[in-house]
């Protein structure tokens, strides 16, 4: 397991995002840790973060999926070019599809964890699985299509 995540050598304009921007003191800090098979991620909701009496709200887990699975998109693209994470040429990627499969009620007051890997690497699209549990329980899973933007 790497000790920096991929979205901390996110600089500048690529580091404000809502989701995993290290400047957006608003945001989620979505930070994907890459061991070259898989991206964790491990994030405890707020109270705040609620959709009713115990659950947590379906589109914070989208985002959460958003983010985590374009990071590994971008740390499996510098993998295969055999690159550093960060190095220049920069890469980043942007969403173009997130599909998320509800399994059961998110609890809140368990931390989550986020595991996701590499289901297709062609030319500048990438589709990342993903799966979130809490307490050792899948809650849900989604597949992102990322797109390489830089
Ligand atoms: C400064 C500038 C750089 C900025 C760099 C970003 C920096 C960020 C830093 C932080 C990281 C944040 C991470 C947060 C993640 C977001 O929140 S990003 C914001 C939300 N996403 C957007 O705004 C994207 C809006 N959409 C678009 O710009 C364009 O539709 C896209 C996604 C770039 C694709 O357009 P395109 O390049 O014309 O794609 P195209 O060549 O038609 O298709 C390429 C491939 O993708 C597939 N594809 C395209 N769209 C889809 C789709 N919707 N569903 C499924 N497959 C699709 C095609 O089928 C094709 O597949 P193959 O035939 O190669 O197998």
């Amino acid at each position: 397991m790497p000790l920096t995540a991929i979205q901390d050598y996110f600089t500048g304009d690529h580091a404000i995002c809502y989701g995993c921007g290290s400047d957006n003191a608003h945001g989620l800090q979505v930070r994907t840790y890459w061991d070259g098979q898989y991206g964790t991620f491990h994030f405890s909701p707020q109270d705040y973060h609620t959709a009713f009496p115990g659950v947590v709200y379906g589109g914070l887990i989208a985002s959460l999926f958003d983010c985590h699975c374009i990071g590994t998109a971008v740390a499996a693209a510098y993998e295969k070019e055999g690159r550093p994470p960060g190095s220049d040429p920069l890469i980043m990627y942007v969403t173009a599809n997130l599909n998320v499969n509800y399994l059961r009620p998110t609890p809140m007051g368990s931390e989550l964890m986020l595991k996701s890997h590499i289901i297709e690497q062609k030319g500048k699209k990438t589709v990342v699985a993903c799966t979130l549990s809490a307490d050792d329980t899948p809650c849900a899973n989604a597949t992102v299509v990322g797109i390489r933007a830089t």
